[in-house]
């Protein structure tokens, strides 16, 4: 049976996106074993311990997940296959019996903190905040009297024993995060009706070197879904992009903008094709670019242009 790594201990939001990517991709039964934090899910698969790993990667109120997308920058190479979202709201959990004046110090992961920053200074406004590994880790401070409050996926009140002191809490309406089903590198997922693919790209410091890039995916009609720059470490000033985009590096025009990447840039690091989880995009259009490269063929193969 597939094990599959994820962001623990139980009843994070990554296990229940685990959860639904299971159900989504119909592989049917896998372990699923928590991890201490991202790099060690992330690890376990380059060290052949776990087959897969399902990882936090954005989030739409906080932003992009710096520390998944710096493992995954990182170290030997592995791709994303398959990618879900989840709406995100939150329950404040306490030990039984304990009340809101009894809280002095909330903790969390510092996305799930950020989250429900308005909510807390509102009701909690004198509590200290901590941050933990994940929102389940913070359940675990909290029973174990090392915190007063956990801000925690709704899973983890049973799991952990704890009160639900608020629940459905939210600064921001409507909050996803998207997460990734990450392996090693094989057989790239086949093309979908809409597809997303991720790579990061080390492009120089020369003038225009990112505006060369973008380019190259404006010229082929490639759409841009999200673009983040991170910092190289050690190397002051120097950045990373990390460009997702719709398509599959099956699709011609996807591959062509892919090859241009890897003529212009230092590096290119193909972290997956895989179907969109959100309604709505597309993979853009190939006809023209296939139709080109057959006229081409016909050309070299001796045909009539
Ligand atoms: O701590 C968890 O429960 C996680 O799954 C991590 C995480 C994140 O990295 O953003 C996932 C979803 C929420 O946005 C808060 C925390």
């Amino acid at each position: 049976m597939p094990r599959i790594a994820y962001l623990g201990p139980e009843g994070t939001f990554t296990e229940q996106a685990a959860r639904q990517l299971l159900a989504d991709t119909t592989e049917g039964h896998a372990d699923l074993v928590p991890a201490e934090s991202v790099a060690a899910a992330l690890d376990a698969v380059r060290s052949g311990e776990r087959d897969a790993a399902c990882v936090p990667i954005e989030n739409s109120v906080e932003g992009s997940v710096t520390s998944t997308m710096d493992a995954l920058a990182d170290g030997t190479p592995l791709v994303a296959v398959a990618e879900t979202m989840l709406p995100v709201r939150f329950d404040i959990l306490v030990r039984p019996g304990t009340t809101v004046e009894d809280v002095r110090t909330v903790t969390s992961h510092p996305h799930a903190l950020a989250q429900v920053r308005r909510w807390l200074s509102v009701n909690l406004p004198d509590a200290a905040h901590a941050a933990t590994t994940s929102t389940s880790a913070a359940a675990v401070a909290v029973r174990d009297g090392q915190a007063d409050a956990a801000v925690c996926a709704p899973l983890a009140a049973e799991r952990y024993g704890l009160s639900v002191l608020a629940g459905q809490v939210a600064d921001v309406e409507d909050a996803v995060t998207r997460f990734l089903l990450v392996r090693r590198p094989g057989a790239v997922p086949p093309p979908s009706r809409a597809d997303r693919t991720t790579v990061v790209v080390v492009t120089g410091d020369s003038v225009g070197s990112l505006a060369r890039v973008l380019n190259e995916f404006a010229l082929r009609g490639v759409n841009l879904t999200r673009i983040e720059s991170r910092p190289i470490k050690g190397s002051f000033g120097e950045y990373r992009f990390f460009l997702d985009f719709a398509g599959h590096v099956n699709q011609a025009h996807v591959g062509e903008a892919l090859a241009a990447l890897r003529r212009h840039c230092q590096d290119v690091r193909f972290l997956g094709s895989f179907p969109r989880a959100d309604e709505g995009g597309s993979s853009g259009s190939d006809e023209a670019f296939t139709a080109a490269a057959e006229w081409l063929a016909g050309i070299r193969s001796g045909g009539r242009a």
